[in-house]
């Protein structure tokens, strides 16, 4: 798979190398990282877009770019497809249009976060616990633009020892959550029904989320993938395999783009 990588300096980032006699180097903070990798995908955007409006604190910024533009005039005649509730609340109070995927079956480009990006562009997604409707969303791109600050750079799936999220029924999680662990023994997976203080997180969708930790690699993604899908209870995971066209990276040293 080839993957072409270019990178940009944006101007508000100090690289550190600047000579003796400059002000010393701005230290960036995750969210300032998060908002420069944000504008730099809305640069993608064009007027007429049917647009997938993703979820998370780097989205958000986007999102609010994507009303800042169109409030200036400069963004016009777009639609947007929220993927959570959250998003479709913040779209609403900036004043750009919505639909959904059943009116809008193509979407023109979607821009997202990620909890994990590997060197292939495999995500993970969902810690947030909008997964579904992202998959949804982003399944339905022609181009699908991922916004991330460094620190979600990983060598592989599961390799920031974080979890990777996977939404079931709430009918007999226990059971689901059970199976999804014995299905990856092997790694030492422990399977955990995530909570909102004693209660179980719910989803958008009803749902419940199990947060698989992984302490070794979880082998062929592809295997895993289906593996998990099989499983009756399991209505999504968190993987997103080969579906971002591109991904933009923000660290201290500028940003980087790396398309399919
Ligand atoms: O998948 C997601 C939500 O379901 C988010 O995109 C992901 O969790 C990244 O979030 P953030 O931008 O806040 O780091």
């Amino acid at each position: 798979m080839a993957i072409a990588i270019s990178a940009e300096k944006p101007s508000s980032v100090e690289t550190g190398l600047s000579p003796l006699s400059s002000p010393p180097p701005v230290i960036l903070t995750q969210d300032e990282l998060k908002k420069i990798a944000a504008y730099k995908a809305v640069e993608f955007v064009e007027s007429g877009m049917v647009l997938g409006l993703g979820t998370g604190s780097t989205a958000k910024h986007a999102v609010d770019r994507i009303g800042e533009l169109l409030r200036q005039g400069k963004l016009t005649n777009i639609v947007g497809i929220p993927t959570s509730k959250k998003t479709h609340e913040q779209a609403v109070s900036l004043g750009i249009p919505l639909s959904d995927l059943d009116s809008y079956p193509v979407v023109d480009l979607a821009i997202d976060g990620a909890d994990e990006v590997d060197p292939f562009m495999n995500l993970v997604k969902g810690r947030g616990g909008s997964l579904l409707r992202e998959k949804m969303v982003e399944g339905a791109c022609k181009k699908f633009v991922v916004i991330v600050d460094e620190s979600k750079l990983v060598p592989h799936l599961g390799g920031s020892g974080l979890a990777m999220p996977v939404e079931v029924v709430p009918y007999c999680w226990k059971f689901t959550a059970k199976r999804l662990q014995d299905l990856f023994e092997d790694c030492g997976c422990v399977a955990k029904l995530r909570t909102t203080g004693e209660q179980p997180f719910v989803t958008d969708n009803g749902n419940y989320v199990i947060d698989l930790y992984l302490k070794k690699d979880i082998g062929d993604l592809k295997v895993a993938s289906d593996n998990i899908l099989r499983l009756a209870g399991v209505v999504e995971h968190g993987m997103f395999l080969d579906m971002a066209t591109t991904v933009i990276v923000a660290s201290e040293l500028g940003v980087t783009i790396r398309n399919k």
